[in-house]
């Protein structure tokens, strides 16, 4: 949290067009109530922590703006994988766009940063308010996503092509690293092209975001799948529920969801080791568990345990890690020790991975999309640029994209939310040897 803002890359230039938004809400009726540019947020809400060189600059619309609206040509695209509300983004951008500021060319690129690049032939889509007014009730997202295709610099002469003014990336941590990477190609060909994300993972693993939109959605999801592996397990002979969740390197989902159902007994998620064998091991504290109530249920995040399982080496097209599958080789190893052991026990397991994350936003979801899009759209036409929005601190605010990707977001072992997971649990805080 000790990182100096880089200003240098934020701003496009000078704010010389009075905004077409009415100023007063109480005056005009409609109108929006004016954020000016010494308006910032502290980064920490510990007295500890303060450092004010870091403020966050606070996001919402600007009375005096960059870009003429009349002139404007915005793009949205959406990369890497499905996430709840990538729809609700789309529609609150272009909305925003079309009725507050007056601009009415809009394009979205198809299919991620692939869209650009000639060789995929992907016709753009024009986008206007009746176009997006339905997709909100529908997961995924309307211009389809993809992982790799981020050529810098052939993305950016495509930019040029389409004469684009404004590019909305919606994406997690890998699309914001690329947005980061075209600001700075727009910066070195002295081009006046704003780059604003919004961020995008369900997994919530960016820095700086409270919350990133779609992680309700997939915690509300996700107790589904655990309600139903509870059911299941209480109804057979030491029946054990199994439910493999996402979450490559950071177990929010899994943490959040253990938490909301109060049925899960052991939670295992990427940040906290754990260890199948051994008096402290899983299989030991399963059959405890068992003895004691005759059922239990387990949470594992994707990225959990990779040390106990072989790693492929491969990377996806993105290059993030392509994981074993946790899900699959606790079911074996489990079935096999009770069978082993002569005990009979019944597991089931589900992963509704893909069945979560291709859901629609619920609507504390949708309401936060909703604001994420406006407030994009203002910090586009104010001429902010390599700029992400977020909610942080009870507050919107731009946070340089360069800060967000500096560290993934991880729950803190040590921390607070895991406390509270393993006292709701009731597993062994260290369960390895
Ligand atoms: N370090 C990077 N620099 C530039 N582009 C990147 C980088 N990492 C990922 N990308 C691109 O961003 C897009 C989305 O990345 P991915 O990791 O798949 O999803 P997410 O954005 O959800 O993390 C892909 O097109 C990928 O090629
Ligand atoms: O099957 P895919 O598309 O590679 O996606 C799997 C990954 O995508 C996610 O759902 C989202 O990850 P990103 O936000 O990085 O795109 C992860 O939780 C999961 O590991
Ligand atoms: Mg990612």
């Amino acid at each position: 949290m000790n990182q100096k803002i880089d200003f240098t890359i934020t701003k496009l230039g000078k704010n010389t067009v009075k905004s077409p938004i009415p100023y007063s809400v109480e005056k005009d009726k409609g109108g929006a109530r004016f954020v000016s540019d010494d308006e910032f947020i502290l980064p920490s809400n510990t007295l500890k922590e303060q450092n004010t060189d870091s403020l966050l600059e606070k996001a919402g619309p600007r009375e005096m703006i960059y870009f003429n609206p009349n002139h404007v040509h915005a793009g949205i695209v959406t990369c890497g994988g499905l996430c709840p509300g990538l729809n609700d983004v789309i529609r609150a951008v272009v909305r925003t766009l079309w009725y507050r500021y007056g601009v009415q060319r809009i394009t979205g690129v198809r299919m991620g940063y692939k869209g650009f690049l000639p060789e995929y032939n992907l016709p753009v889509k024009e986008l206007n308010p009746y176009i997006v007014d339905h997709i909100h009730n529908m997961g995924g997202s309307i211009l389809g996503s993809s992982r790799g295709g981020s050529d810098t610099v052939r993305i950016v002469d495509a930019m040029e092509r389409m004469n684009l003014n404004i590019l909305f990336t919606i994406g997690g941590d890998g699309t914001q690293r690329g947005a980061l990477a075209i600001t700075k190609e727009i910066k070195k060909r002295n081009l006046n092209i704003a780059v604003i994300g919004v961020p995008k993972t369900i997994d919530n693993d960016l820095s700086f975001i409270h919350k990133s939109f779609g992680f309700d959605t997939a915690v509300e999801r996700a107790v589904e799948a655990v309600n139903t592996a509870h059911t299941e397990a209480k109804s057979a002979i030491d029946g054990v529920g199994l439910v493999k969740l996402m979450g490559r390197e950071s177990g929010f989902i899994a943490a959040h969801t253990s938490l909301a159902t109060s049925e899960v007994n052991f939670c295992l998620i990427p940040e906290a080791e754990f260890s199948l064998e051994g008096e402290n091991g899983l299989l030991k504290k399963l059959e405890e568990r068992l003895d004691a109530r005759h059922h239990a249920v387990i949470v594992v995040a994707e990225g959990a345990g990779q040390n106990l399982l072989e790693a492929s080496g491969e990377t996806d097209e993105s290059g993030n890690k392509r994981l074993a599958d946790i899900g699959l080789f606790l079911k074996e190893k489990i079935t096999a020790h009770f069978k082993k052991i002569g005990r009979e026990s019944s597991l089931k397991y589900i992963d509704p991975g893909y069945m979560i994350r291709a859901s629609a936003a619920n609507p504390v979801d949708s309401l936060y999309c909703a604001r994420l899009g406006a407030n994009a759209v203002h910090a586009a036409m104010s001429g902010r640029t390599g700029m992400l929005i977020s909610q942080w601190n009870n507050a919107f605010v731009h946070v340089p994209i360069d800060m967000a990707v500096s560290k993934k977001n991880c729950v803190d072992p040590e921390g607070s939310l895991w406390r509270d997971v393993i006292e709701s649990t009731r597993q062994p805080a260290r369960m390895h040897d």
